[in-house]
Formats: C-alpha cells, structure tokens, sequence
C-alpha cells in the first residue's frame, strides 16, 4: 500500500476498470454488474456496464442488491446518506468517484454478477479471476458474488400447459397464416385472409387454390408448397390481390405439417406484407443509382470521404481524371498524398483539411481554394466545396472539386496585365522614365520623409534650349531620338536611389534626397548639363545639346511639392534667360515677379467681363499718296487703379496664362462691331489690322470665330488683315503653312509684324502667303543716318518686292524718315508721324477726314 500515492492508486483503479470494462462488454455483456467501493465513510462507486454510460449509478439498485451489502462494514453510510446522493448527482465519470475516496486509507470492494444462466460457469470464473486481480493489483478488501435470476422454463408456460388458448393469437396475428393438406385444399386461414381479394376466410376451407386465386398466382403458390415440402421449409417471396386488385408481395415461411408419428399431413404457411418495405427497398434502390449517376457525370471531381475510417469510399471519372489515379488508387490513397503538403498560403494541408472536415462536419458547406496533386506531382488549384453526405448513420463528406487553373491562368494574365497598365500609368512611353504622375508621388513622398528626418530635397527641373528648333528643323523623329538619348544619360548620372523623371515635352526633373550641402546640388547640376550636354549623333545629325537647370530645395524654397515645382520652373527660365548652358537655384525675388504676374492674370481676367479694355485704331498711310489705306487696332486696359495699362505688359501675361485667347476673341468681336457701327454712319473705312497672339493662331476655331463675326457684322475678309509675328511664324513651319493657306483661301490678307528681329529669312518666308511685311520700329528710328539699317530697310524692301509682298515701315516719326522710305520705294507707313493710335470718337473724326482717300 504504501508505495501508491493516493492519485497513483485512483488511477490505477482507474485504468484497470477501463480495461475490465472493456473485457467485460466483450465477452459477458448480457450479465448484469455491479462494483461498490468504499472507504471509512463513503460508498463510491456503482458499476453497470449495460446503462448507456459506460458506468452509472443507481441507488434503488444498490437496495436490490443480493445479498444485500454489508451495511454494516460501510459504517455510517447508508443507501439513502448523503454520500449517495452526492455521487447520484455527479455525471457519470468512476474517474472522479474514485478520486473522492480516501485511497490512502484501506478500500474495500463487493463485485456483483447478475445471471439467469447458471450454465455460463466459465464466464463466471473469468469475472472471479478478474476480480481477483484487481484485488491484488490495488490491494483492496474483496468479496464476489453471484446473482442468479430465474428464467421461464417452456415446460412452465401457461402456453403449454394448455391454459391459454394459441388460436386467437394465430387468428390476429398480423400476417397470412394457412394450413393446407397435401393436394392443396386449404384446411385453414386466419383472419387476416379477409384482406385477400377473394371470399371470406370462412370460405377457404376446404378449397382448393386453384380455385381461390388466379392461375398464375395459383401454381406459383403450389409450387412452392411442393418444393417446401421436398426440402423440409422454404422462404419465398410470393403475390397475391388485396381487395381493390392492388398486387401485394409477402415474404412466406413454408415448412411441412408433421403429425404425431412425423408423417407430413400439410404444409403451413406464414406470410408477412412485405409490399411496403421492397417499395421503400426498391426506392433507396432507385436513390442510390440516381446518387451514383450524378456522382458519375457531375461536371465536378467528386471523392466520398468515410470520416470515421479516414479514406475515401468513393470517386467519379472526373476524380480520376484530376488526381491521374484510378478509383481503385484513389480508394487506397491517404489523402494526405493528394494534395501538396503545403497550400499556395503556405498554409499546411493536413491542418486546413482538417479544420474543413470538422467545420463540415458541425454543418457548414466550407467552400474553399485547395491545391490538389495531379498524379503526385503536378499541383492544380481547385475550387473545393464539402457537404456531409448523409448515409445509413456513417459520417461521410462529399468533395467536390473544380479544377480552376485556367481560371487562375487567365487570372494571373489580367494580374500582368494591369500591373503593365500600372507601369504604362506611371512611366513616360518614350523614354520609359517615371511620368509627371510617379514623380508626384515620389516627391510627396520624399519630402513625408524629410520633414520626419529633418532633412532637405531639391528638385532639378531642366529642358533643353532650342529643342522645338530641332524638332521643328529635323523632325519630330529626330526630336524623340534626342530625348531618348538625354533619357539614357540622365538615369546613368543620377545615383539609384535619386528619381529622374520626364514631365513631358523635353521637361525633365531630378529629385535628390539625402545629400549634404548645397554646393553637392550645384555639383550635379554641373555634371548634368556637362553629360547630358556632350555632342551625340543622332539620325545622321551631329548634335550638341544643351540645357537650362532650375533648383528648389525643400524646406528652403517651398513646403509643398507643388511650390517646389513652380519655384524649380521659375529658376529654370531664369538660368536660360542667362543664355542656357546654366543652372539656377530659386530665390525670393524671382518669386515676386510671378507673384506680381499671377496678380495680374487674375485682374486681367476680371477686366475682360468688365468691360475695363477698349480699342485704339493707328491708321497706316501710303507713301506714295499720303492716302489712308490701313489702320492698325491695338487693345488698351482701363484699369481702376493704375489707368491705362499698354499691351506691352499685358500680352505676354495673357499670352503665358492662356487668357489671350479670350482677350483675342474680344479684340476681334469688338472690331467688327465697330467697323459696322462706322459703316451704318455711312462711314467708309480701310482694311483693320488685327495683331494675332501664337496661341490665337493655333486655336482650331479661329477661323470660324472670325466668319461667324464677319458674318453677324455683315463684313468681308477683305475688311481684315491678320498681323502675326515673325518668331510665331518661324515656331513650327509646317503647321503654319497649314494655317495661314487656310486664313488666306478665305480672303483674309496676312501681315508680318517685327519683320528683322527673328531668324526668319526671306526665303524662307516665301513658302507662306503672305501679303504684308512690317519692319520693325528698331530699324526705322535711325534712319536714314544709320547706314546699317538703311541697308537692311532698303534689301528688305527690295526682296519684298521681289516676291510680291507689300512694305509698312513701323514707327515713323519723322518726315526724314518718311522722305528716305518713300525714296526706297517702301509702300506704307505707320507712326506718330501721322498718327498716335486714336480712341473711337477721335478715330471717327479722322476717317470722316480722310473719306475721300478710300
Ligand atoms: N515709339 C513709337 N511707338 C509707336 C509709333 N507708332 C506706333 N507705335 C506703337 O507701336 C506698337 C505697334 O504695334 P505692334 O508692333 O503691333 O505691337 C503691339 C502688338 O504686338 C501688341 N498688341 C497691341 N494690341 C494687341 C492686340 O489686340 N492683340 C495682340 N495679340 N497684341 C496686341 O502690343 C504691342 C504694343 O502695342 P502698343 O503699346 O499699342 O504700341 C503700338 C503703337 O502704339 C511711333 O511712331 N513711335
């Protein structure tokens, strides 16, 4: 005893009644048993292994109990003491009863053994030898006792002694019982003949089946009757009519009537209405083949899997087909073996698969991605759902796969897809460098970064000078191949974790993070323009590139990515206003002036609605005559606080902002209004020039803003003349050529206004219609003691000629000036000389002067 801890010893009683247990279902289950322990004061357990639990507890049993228990030896505890209770009350663990008993004490034990056998003497003695071991093995005090409960004896039954009558049990017996003698006239039927379509059980008797049932059904009946005879008893399934005519079938025990010397007299038989259970047979029949022909032909893979013997039971074809086994394999294979060990999540298969079982199993339809194995090596993704498939009481799941892989293939080819449409969404198509929009996004998040760090960003923003000039002059491929070229420089001279980017056009921008000082800014700047600038061949040119540098620095110039790119841009202008070639950092006062400029675009703005401009008309006269034959209209802004403001400081703003073309329009509109207004004065008036902004020219519905004004104002083309200058016309030939053929087709007359101060030759100049050249004011202010502008004036004059283009001088103030120009045979004029630009009303007065010149 002393070498068992209390616990030891509870568990080892425990153990022992597991196995004795379980030895006792197998081998002595129809026997009734009953194990009491108890210690000093408590009764602890009650053993019956025929309850449903393994072991229960009764206390009304324990009363029954012969003989009784020693009452006695259990002290103070009796059937009804508070120590019963207490355990009836406790779930049925002997666990947790033996653990209350005091196992250090000594424990004493009663076995009981309820039998009505008294035969089963071996069974008897293996309890006892078991007993006898448990006694041993826990040292436990030990008594066994045999119950023997009396049985019925058939020589005892009231049945047989004659005191109770068999006939009214056969009578109501529930099936088809008869008696028939050997030529098969019936000798008896009980009642439930009556069902039979035929007379009434009285009437069977003593006729013969013949004559009681249909021909057919007759001599199946004999038939069997003789072959029962012959074979001593014979189950067989017979048919007969129940009244209304419905065809029953019975399942008949047919077996020879002997007498009291064995000679066969009859033949009995018993028939039970099996009608109902082959229906219900033939319909789980009819299930299961339905079952098995949608198992077959499901477009899906489907496996049967027995939960409780771990394997599948069943397959389909397409099973077969997507794991490249045969149903036999397939019945075999572990189905750990049929997917890899690892899902594409890195998940663990046997686990996931177990989880799914037991979600499945609780009532769920887990529907779920699982990579099967393709004969146990190539992995296939599947869509898989499981259903418990409910079977004569067995835990089955049915699996259903969908082999998705063209699925995930047409999946992963989207995937690559957008990634490649992500790719073109931020880089430039061109050159492949990020776009303005990955920039963007770099650049917020560098300076996220730098205001974290406390640390700078500068951003390089440069374009290449005179670019449009090569594009224009070589062409656009040309111009492409350049940029590709500066593309493949730049991203070699910026280190890998700088962004170099192309805004479009020829723009490009370098954003440097983490640098040190920034004179290690103004270095790269340097090498940028050295590297990028080196003479390249491109398509056959030979060419030297150069660029403009403008430089932000964050926090220093600008907070947001925005200012920085402005403030960048502002530089860059400034650094080619230097001549190109250089770099520039920004500073505040390059910031005033675009300030200064943003100030007035937005009052520009306001005074077009306003009405704050108006129209100024410089008539031109020519030289020959001193007639009137043009006059020039030039806009004025009326400005509320600074008065007259001159175009000079306006246009280029409305030019860069883009209002010019609003401004134009109603430049344009306000002419041909006023042109009308003179002419219902019965006012004559010469051809208005009008001045044409580059973005006016381009703009694609000059044309048919100009007819439909012409048209309201009831004018001709011949009424206008268009005055662009020379560096617009020089900006892209080809289109120009477009544009000013479609202006003078209409009949609209084109003048070029500045003509000296561009890089246009005449020559080239010949390829557009032009009407009219204006030479700048520049070189008429010093005529004629100039002896370089006289010549120029004087070869301009001649070579317009030449190609049939008329001559106004601009800016003539003297009557010198307009002797030599008359002299040089220049064909008009235009200055103060002759007129300051004239308002309206003064304009009025002048033309009505001058009416007779036109
Ligand atoms: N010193 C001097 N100046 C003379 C003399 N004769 C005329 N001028 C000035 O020279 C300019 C001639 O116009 P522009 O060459 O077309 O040059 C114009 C033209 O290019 C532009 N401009 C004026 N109005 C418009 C307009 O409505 N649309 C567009 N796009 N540009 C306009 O603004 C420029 C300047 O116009 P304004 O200030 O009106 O200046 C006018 C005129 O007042 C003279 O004898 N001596």
């Amino acid at each position: 005893m002393d070498q068992f801890t209390p616990l030891l010893r509870a568990r080892t009683l425990t153990l022992w009644l597991d196995s004795f247990s379980d030895w006792f279902k197998q081998y002595c289950a129809h026997h009734r048993l009953s194990i009491i322990f108890w210690d000093d004061d408590m009764v602890a357990l009650v053993l019956d292994h025929r309850e449903q639990a393994s072991y229960s507890f009764h206390s009304n049993h324990v009363e029954e109990l012969e003989p009784p228990l020693p009452w006695s030896a259990l002290g103070r505890v009796e059937p009804s003491s508070q120590s019963f209770v207490q355990l009836e009350n406790e779930s049925a663990s002997h666990h947790s009863w033996l653990l209350k008993l005091n196992c250090t004490a000594p424990l004493s034990a009663v076995i009981y053994l309820e039998t009505s056998d008294a035969a089963d003497t071996s069974a008897l003695q293996q309890v006892a030898d078991q007993s006898e071991s448990l006694a041993a093995l826990a040292e436990i005090q030990w008594d066994f006792h045999v119950l023997q409960r009396q049985q019925y004896r058939m020589s005892e039954s009231p049945l047989s002694s004659g005191e109770v009558d068999l006939l009214p049990i056969i009578e109501h017996c529930p099936a088809l019982i008869s008696a028939k003698d050997l030529n098969g006239n019936i000798l008896f039927v009980n009642r439930h003949f009556a069902l039979l379509d035929g007379p009434s059980p009285e009437e069977y008797v003593g006729k013969n089946v013949f004559e009681l049932f249909p021909k057919k059904i007759a001599s199946e009946l004999w038939s069997n009757d003789l072959k029962a005879i012959n074979q001593g008893g014979l189950e067989v399934e017979e048919t007969c009519h129940h009244k209304g005519g419905k065809l029953h079938t019975y399942l008949s025990n047919k077996f020879p009537l002997k007498d009291s010397t064995g000679e066969i007299f009859g033949i009995c038989a018993i028939s039970t209405d099996i009608t109902e259970r082959k229906a219900t047979e033939l319909h789980l029949r009819e299930s299961e083949q339905r079952l098995k022909t949608l198992l077959r032909y499901a477009p899906e893979a489907i496996l049967i899997f027995d939960v409780d013997k771990a394997c599948y039971i069943d397959a389909n074809r397409n099973a077969e087909k997507l794991f490249g086994l045969n149903k036999r394999n397939l019945m075999t294979a572990d189905p750990a073996t049929l997917s890899p060990s690892l899902q594409s999540d890195k998940g663990s298969s046997t686990t996931v698969r177990a989880q799914m079982i037991q979600r499945t199993l609780n009532g769920e339809v887990p529907h779920f991605e699982w990579l099967c194995l393709r004969h146990g090596s190539e992995a296939v993704p599947c869509e898989v759902r499981m259903v418990q498939f409910p079977m004569s009481g067995r835990r089955l799941i049915r699996e259903s796969f969908i082999d998705i892989s063209s699925h995930k293939a047409s999946e992963r080819k989207l995937k690559e897809h957008e990634a490649h449409l992500e790719y073109l969404a931020h880089h430039d198509a061109l050159t492949g460098l990020p776009n303005r929009l990955l920039l963007a996004d770099r650049l917020e998040h560098s300076l996220a970064l730098a205001r974290r760090s406390d640390t700078r960003v500068a951003l390089l923003l440069f374009d290449l000078d005179r670019f449009k000039y090569i594009n224009d002059t070589l062409g656009h491929d040309t111009g492409d191949r350049l940029l590709k070229t500066i593309a493949n420089r730049l991203s070699e001279a910026v280190r890998t974790m700088d962004t170099a980017a192309r805004l479009g056009g020829d723009e490009f921008v370098v954003l440097l993070e983490q640098f040190g000082a920034l004179s290690d800014v103004s270095q790269v700047a340097s090498k940028l323009i050295e590297t990028l600038g080196e003479p390249c061949n491109v398509a056959g040119h030979e060419l030297s590139p150069s660029l403009s540098i403008g430089i932000s620095v964050f926090p220093d110039d600008a907070s947001s990515a925005e200012s920085l790119l402005k403030h960048a841009d502002i530089a860059m202008y400034k650094a080619k206003e230097s001549g190109g070639r250089h770099f520039r950092f920004f500073t505040g006062e390059m910031d005033q002036r675009t300030t200064q400029q943003l100030k007035m675009e937005s009052e520009l703005r306001k005074a077009i609605i306003n009405n704050e401009l108006s129209l100024v008309y410089q008539p031109q006269l020519s030289l020959a005559d001193n007639t009137l034959c043009g006059m020039e209209v030039l806009v004025r802004w009326h400005h509320p606080k600074r008065g007259i403001i001159y175009p000079g400081e306006f246009i280029p703003v409305a030019e860069e902002t883009g209002l010019i073309n609003d401004l134009g329009l109603w430049v344009m509109r306000h002419t041909c209004k006023q042109i009308a207004k003179w002419r219902k004065k019965a006012l004559k008036t010469p051809r208005i020039s009008i001045n044409l902004s580059a973005r006016q020219f381009h703009q694609h519905d000059l044309l048919a803003q100009l007819k439909e004004l012409l048209q309201a104002h009831q004018l001709t083309a011949s009424d206008i003349e268009f005055e662009m200058t020379e560096s617009m016309l020089m900006a892209d030939a080809e289109e120009t050529a477009r544009l000013l053929n479609q202006l003078a087709k209409f009949g609209i007359s084109l003048a070029v206004d500045d003509f000296g101060t561009g890089y246009s030759s005449l020559a080239y100049l010949q390829k557009f219609p032009i009407h009219r050249l204006k030479i700048d004011r520049r070189f008429i202010q010093h005529l004629p003691d100039n002896g370089n502008d006289s010549v120029i004036v004087s070869t301009i004059i001649a070579m317009a000629h030449n190609m049939g283009m008329k001559v106004v001088a601009e800016g003539v103030e003297t009557g010198e000036q307009q002797r030599f120009l008359a002299r040089l045979k220049c064909d008009e004029a235009q200055g103060y000389l002759f007129a300051k630009p004239l308002p309206t009303e003064a304009c009025a007065d002048y033309l009505k002067n001058h009416q007779a010149d036109l």
